[in-house]
């Protein structure tokens, strides 16, 4: 095969992989409503920080096995779950406005 094509094939394979990467960080990104809504519930914070260790520690093994630099998924991981828990916060505002509103609902009635 001429380099030219090898670079379009290993392209085209790139393009996949983005394609997988982007598909798995939204689909992560998706459970935010629900794990909000069950610490809602539950009565829990958002942050858990022993839990957040717990995710690095995974993540520099998971690094290691497939022979990635365990720092950069590390960083990308932070970013995850900065956005993880800004999505969570506003989770928790709606549902403490929705909160107020059937209380004020229960206390006019
Ligand atoms: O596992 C949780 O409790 C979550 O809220 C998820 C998550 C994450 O994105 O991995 C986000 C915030 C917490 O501080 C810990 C972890």
């Amino acid at each position: 095969m001429s380099s030219k094509k090898r670079l379009q094939t290993v392209r085209n394979s790139i393009n996949e992989i983005d394609e997988q990467i982007i598909e798995l960080m939204a689909k992560r990104t998706q459970l935010a409503p629900e794990i909000a809504k069950l610490k809602f519930s539950l009565d829990m914070d958002i942050l858990d920080s022993s839990r957040e260790k717990d995710v690095y520690a995974k993540t520099r093994e998971i690094s290691e096995k497939y022979g990635f630099d365990s720092e950069i998924a590390v960083k990308v991981m932070k970013i995850l779950i900065e956005q993880n828990k800004e999505l969570q916060i506003k989770q928790f505002e709606k549902l403490k406005s929705e909160n107020t509103s059937t209380k004020s609902n229960i206390k006019s009635e």
